[in-house]
């Protein structure tokens, strides 16, 4: 099953002298995983961002979008003023148990009820993982989500992704400047430039 179809897609920000990237051509199928790589500031984050909707094509045409997208990117972005467990239940009122469950998984039971904006940057970025997750996405993004966490802590995300992976079948999208942190290592690569 097609989840995301781009045809011949291009994004050229106004005042920037070329686009970032022209004529791309993309799927995602249900259950797949996909890598992007290549240099900082070649497009990587402008394509998530195009899958995401966040951001519209200036060229081509998108003519399939999943209902669900789960989001994590290297900043956060919690709601501040609300604690780890009121961001979860913010998003998805009816799974607070899960929701908890995740944060344990993550060795954030402790800090539930801290705000958001006395976690460190990892501590966030765990959080920000668990709401992406929580909405059952059929597609989740990962933008260098994790690069604030110990191995330790990164290799227990990365367990819970894919155990979510194997119950939910959510396709994986994934940005990773280290080689040795990829949630799927033998994912499909698209290169940037
Ligand atoms: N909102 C914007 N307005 C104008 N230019 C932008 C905008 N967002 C990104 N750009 C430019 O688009 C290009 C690609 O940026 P993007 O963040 O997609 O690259 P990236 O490959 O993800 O980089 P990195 O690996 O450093 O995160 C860069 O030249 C950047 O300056």
């Amino acid at each position: 099953m097609t989840l995301f179809a781009a045809d011949t897609i291009g994004l050229h920000y106004p005042g920037r002298p070329g686009p970032v990237f022209h004529d791309l051509s993309l799927t995602i199928r249900k259950g797949e995983s996909l890598g992007l790589s290549g240099p900082s500031g070649t497009g990587k984050t402008s394509l998530m961002r195009v899958i995401a909707g966040l951001e519209r094509p200036t060229s081509g045409r998108i003519p399939i979008r999943p209902r669900r997208i789960g989001m994590a990117f290297a900043e956060p972005r919690l709601l501040p003023r609300l604690s780890a467990m009121e961001n979860l239940s913010f998003i998805a009122p009816k799974a607070r148990a899960e929701g908890r469950a995740m944060l344990t998984a993550l060795k954030m039971a402790a800090l539930q009820d801290a705000s958001a904006d006395s976690l460190s940057k990892g501590q966030a970025q765990r959080v920000a993982l668990i709401r992406a997750l929580l909405i059952r996405p059929e597609i989740l993004l990962l933008d260098e989500a994790l690069g604030g966490l110990d191995m330790a802590t990164w290799q227990s995300a990365r367990d819970l992704i894919l155990a979510r992976r194997d119950r939910d079948g959510f396709a994986l999208v994934e940005i990773s400047h280290d080689p040795a942190r990829r949630i799927m290592p033998e994912a499909r690569a698209i290169s940037f430039p």
